[in-house]
């Protein structure tokens, strides 16, 4: 496993922050992912972990602070820009169409990269015929990449919980990217169905790929990251390998809140907060 930090960044924020009225979300953060390596985002909930991949992603335009990607600033790039970069995302809830089939679902994925607008598609002008082309290759290319091109003709819906996971990621890796980020992967997911995707986040990053993901999961986050970012109340807390996480007193504390007995990191009370 590589060393957390020892790579080349690919991302770097610098004081990045975000308020909605008088809640600062996400305040004066300030990481790199490395390049070639898995970052997990921790932190309990409400802590800005999804607002910090929204900023990352163009959903969200900052209110301070800076992003760069591959040494170019992306601060205030769209969304469309931003994945036109390379950065790709999954999202917390299933976004696939059920209905259509993985092969259409991958090529939806690739489509938002290419050039053809809606102009294009109507008059089926020799461009979109061609970028539709590009997106058949590009959208199979990434239904490999997770395992699922003998399933291409069927509806998505019709797969399991993780072959609908694997769709996602397929519609995100159709875009080609140089950094994925994955949002909440492993949620309804059983533990041999967690195992499974874990392989399959590796087999990634072994392609060249960088990944960051939000993930409750403990077990996921312990196994997978080379270096997890901590955040609680909008602010990084700590960053560091798994083990120098977990033996953080700053993060200790963040999610027992000051009570001895609560279980491990990440592990849902009765009440459902974190222990
Ligand atoms: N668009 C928005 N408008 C107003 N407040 C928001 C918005 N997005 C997020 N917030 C607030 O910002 C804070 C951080 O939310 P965020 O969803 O980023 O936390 P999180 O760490 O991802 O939480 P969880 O683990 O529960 O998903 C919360 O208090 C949330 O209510």
């Amino acid at each position: 496993m590589p060393e957390p930090g020892r790579s080349a960044p690919i991302l770097e924020v610098q004081d990045l922050g975000i308020h909605f009225g008088g809640l600062h979300a996400v305040r004066d953060v300030t990481a790199s992912l490395p390049a070639g390596q898995i970052t997990a985002i921790i932190g309990p909930n409400g802590a800005g972990k999804s607002t910090f991949f929204n900023l990352i992603s163009g959903f969200y335009q900052p209110t301070s602070g800076r992003i760069r990607f591959e040494g170019q600033d992306i601060t205030r790039l769209k969304t469309h820009q931003v994945v036109a970069r390379g950065i790709a995302r999954t999202f917390q809830t299933t976004t696939i169409y059920k209905e259509l089939s993985v092969l259409d679902n991958a090529m939806i994925g690739h489509r938002v990269r290419t050039r053809a607008g809606l102009f294009d598609a109507l008059l089926r002008t020799g461009r979109e015929r061609h970028d539709e082309a590009g997106s058949r290759l590009g959208a199979m290319r990434a239904l490999e990449r997770v395992g699922l091109a003998p399933q291409a003709g069927r509806p998505a819906g019709a797969l399991t919980q993780e072959g609908q996971k694997r769709v996602g990621i397929a519609m995100a890796l159709a875009s080609d990217p140089a950094l994925l980020l994955l949002d909440e992967p492993a949620a309804g997911m059983n533990p041999e169905e967690t195992v499974n995707l874990m392989s399959l986040i590796r087999e990634l990053v072994t392609g060249g790929l960088t990944v960051a993901l939000v993930e409750h999961k403990m077990s996921l986050v312990m196994g997978l990251a080379d270096q997890i970012l901590v955040l609680h109340h909008g602010q990084k807390i700590a960053q560091g390998t798994p083990t120098e996480v977990s033996r953080d007193p700053a993060v200790i504390e963040a999610y027992l809140g000051g009570h001895a007995h609560g279980g491990q990191m990440g592990q849902r009370t009765e009440g459902g907060a974190h222990a």
